[in-house]
């Protein structure tokens, strides 16, 4: 089924409202990240960054952990949007770590949304972006 435009519109305005809430002085990067959950609830996150550099956290981390504490357990789709503070927007591709971390919730099938400099989307499975990956059933 062709997914409705305005839903994926919404999962982005979540997206770029976490990402306006960022906390990311050293890097000056600003990442937002919304998810969809199996329910068709959004859950949203931003980076937080910490004067211990390694400490500091990404905004799909963030979403996982509103999704998490909202009593969800599945990752339908994810939006990410990033780029400088003082700057336009970038295509922000989830970090490897992050990837591992969509795939635990959103199996191979979770859908990944990601916007160009253009405003163009590009909708990837997490199977493409993290290819024979390891998950749950493994254990
Ligand atoms: O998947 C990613 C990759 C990077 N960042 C953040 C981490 C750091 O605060 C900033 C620059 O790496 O971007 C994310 O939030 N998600
Ligand atoms: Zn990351």
């Amino acid at each position: 089924m062709p997914q409705s435009a305005v839903a994926l519109e919404a999962l982005f305005a979540a997206a770029a409202a976490a990402r306006a809430r960022a906390y990311a002085p050293y890097s000056r990067f600003l990442v937002g990240a919304a998810i969809r959950d199996g329910d068709g609830r959004i859950h949203a996150g931003c980076n937080v960054e910490n004067a211990a550099y390694p400490l500091g956290t990404c905004a799909e981390a963030g979403a996982i952990a509103a999704m998490v504490l909202a009593g969800a357990t599945e990752i339908a789709e994810i939006a990410v949007v990033g780029g400088p503070e003082h700057g336009a927007e970038l295509l922000c591709p989830p970090c490897g770590g992050c990837r591992q971390k969509i795939r635990e919730f959103g199996g191979l099938t979770a859908r990944v949304h990601l916007r160009e400099a253009d405003g163009r989307i590009r909708t990837l499975t997490l199977d493409e972006l993290l290819p024979i990956s390891f998950g749950p059933e493994h254990l």
